[in-house]
């Protein structure tokens, strides 16, 4: 679903992601694990064709990013990071909106999934300026799923989630690429990386310093923190 082939971003003088190779396939959960500016942000935003990679490049879908952004994203869910919803379209309204551009069918039914699934259905008449920033994340979950896309690139997505939506939003992911979805997301979270995903991808300074399956690490007896503590403070020290 996804290859990218030493991709690559400078912003000025600074390489955001340095050469990054990797592939994720279909049926996966993709995380990417990385601290602050290490790159997971840019990364994403190349993957969906958001911005053009210095070199290399990336396939998703069998698409080329750069060359065809407007298919990828045709194609993909994407959540961007720290996106909201449009301010003055209620929920309700927003998610129709999304459903027209997609040209999808049975709007009402999938509406009503969402807002049922993520009990946000008593907000769907308010406009999105006035929503708490759990419920717009809750929204753009939505837009990001209302076309049942084959792959979802997620940038951060419980991060403003309390612990009971957290929990519906991992069971679904889980079922999701169980019934043959892909994701991708990047998180700093490591208790959700460990518990969802079936393999993780370590990014520092914009190089991947480990990429693998979770369960060797659970397998080996290591806990994700201490792996990913030994790696990033090891490179930070190289
Ligand atoms: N538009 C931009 N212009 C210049 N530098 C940028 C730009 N976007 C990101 N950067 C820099 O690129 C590096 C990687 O940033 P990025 O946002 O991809 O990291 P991140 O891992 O998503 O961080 P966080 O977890 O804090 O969101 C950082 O040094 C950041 O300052």
């Amino acid at each position: 679903m996804i290859e990218a082939t030493e991709l690559t971003k400078n912003y000025g003088n600074v390489t955001a992601v340095n050469r990054v190779s990797f592939s994720v396939a279909e049926g996966e959960l993709f995380g990417l694990l990385g601290p602050n500016g290490s790159g997971k942000t840019t990364m994403i935003r190349m993957l969906t064709g958001q911005i053009p990679p210095t070199s290399g490049s990336a396939r998703v879908m069998g698409l080329d990013a750069a060359k065809d952004p407007i298919g990828v994203r045709g194609l993909v869910g994407i959540i961007p990071e720290q996106e909201t919803p449009p301010s003055f379209l209620t929920a309700e309204e927003y998610l129709r909106f999304v459903a027209s551009i997609r040209n999808l069918d049975s709007v009402d039914e999938r509406c009503d999934r969402w807002f049922d699934l993520l009990e946000f259905g008593d907000k769907r008449d308010v406009l999105c300026k006035d929503l708490s920033r759990g419920t717009r994340q809750k929204l753009m979950f939505a837009q990001a799923f209302l076309h049942e896309p084959e792959l979802a690139l997620i940038d951060e997505p419980l991060i403003n989630l309390d612990p009971i939506m957290q929990r519906t939003v991992k069971d679904f992911l889980r079922e999701y690429v169980q019934g043959g979805g892909t994701v991708f997301f990047s998180t700093h979270i490591l208790e959700i990386a460990e518990e969802i995903c079936d393999r993780i991808g370590v990014i520092h300074n914009g190089r991947i310093l480990h990429s693998g399956p979770v369960e060797d690490l659970v397998g080996s007896g290591r806990h994700l923190e201490s792996f990913f503590l030994d790696l990033v403070k090891g490179d930070a020290g190289a």
